[in-house]
């Protein structure tokens, strides 16, 4: 585990690459394949259609192939794994590597269960795109012997920053550990995204559809890692907004969604000038 005394300095992303990235991706409305859990299906297309994305939750063995073959990203999200929603994935993901649609890999848990960690590391050797996670699932894919309480963390994202770099090395794929501020790593160059409020801990489903977000912005991205620390940012930047608009959890989320739609590229832009 990393110690307080030897954190790197992490440089903040700035805010007008926000701002150019999500003029971009609301300009290509790109098509994003969930593979998500049940819990969060709801939220999460919801947050995609409000940011401008179009979100499509095709779960079928016998449709994932054909349907990530035309998607512009997939997302993979462990949340509630069963075998057969496993199989699923698999297929998914193999027809995103042969059509070279990025995915992302949601390890939700990861650490917690003997089953869903065995299935991520298989999912791991199948090179994705980006990996988003708490602290704790973080820590425990970089094979730190960490453990969330259930589907939360127990530790600070800032002890992770170690480990998501060393798992971006590990896998070579982009790696986001979020908490109180979200870290985005290739294993060589990290952003600190500080924005965010806790109370996005007290409603369930935003980090799983921050993943969803991702997968939006690193479609057809030209730069992934810059891709990933928008996504993080503008989803962190939506919940500040929506907690100063809201009186707590149950007017959050509409608040939250909101605070997506009315948010434009060039208001993030002007901020940073
Ligand atoms: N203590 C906190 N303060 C501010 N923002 C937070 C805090 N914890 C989480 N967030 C924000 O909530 C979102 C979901 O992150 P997180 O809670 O880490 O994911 P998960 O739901 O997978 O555990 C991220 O955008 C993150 O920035
Ligand atoms: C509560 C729960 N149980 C299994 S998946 C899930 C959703 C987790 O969503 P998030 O980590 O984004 O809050």
């Amino acid at each position: 585990m990393s110690d307080l005394h030897t954190i790197p300095l992490i440089p903040q992303f700035p805010l007008y690459r926000v701002g150019e990235e999500f003029a971009r991706v609301r300009a290509a409305a790109p098509l994003v394949h969930c593979l998500s859990n049940e819990v969060v299906q709801s939220i999460t297309a919801n947050v995609l259609l409000a940011l401008g994305a179009s979100p499509a939750m095709i779960v079928a063995e016998e449709e994932v192939a054909e349907f990530a073959a035309m998607a512009d990203a997939l997302l993979i999200n462990v949340g509630t794994l069963y075998p057969a929603r496993l199989l699923a994935m698999q297929k998914a993901v193999t027809a995103a590597n042969a059509a070279h649609t990025p995915w992302v890999l949601d390890p939700v848990a990861a650490g917690v269960l003997a089953y869903r960690t065995d299935a991520l590391h298989d999912l791991l050797l199948q090179k994705p795109a980006v990996i988003r996670g708490n602290a704790s699932e973080i820590m425990a894919l970089a094979g730190e012997s960490a453990s969330g309480k259930g589907v939360d963390s127990t530790a600070s994202s800032v002890l992770a920053i170690a480990a998501a770099q060393r798992l971006a090395l590990q896998t070579g794929a982009i790696v986001a550990v979020t908490g109180e501020a979200d870290y985005v790593s290739d294993g060589v160059s990290t952003w600190a995204i500080p924005w965010g409020h806790v109370l996005m801990t007290r409603v369930v489903g935003t980090g799983c559809a921050l993943s969803a977000v991702v997968a939006a912005f690193v479609a057809g991205a030209p730069d992934k890692l810059v891709a990933v620390a928008a996504a993080c940012a503008v989803m962190a930047i939506a919940g500040e907004r929506a907690e100063s608009a809201c009186d707590g959890p149950g007017t959050f989320l509409p608040a939250f969604l909101d605070a997506l739609y009315i948010m434009q590229p060039a208001m993030l832009k002007a901020v940073d000038e």
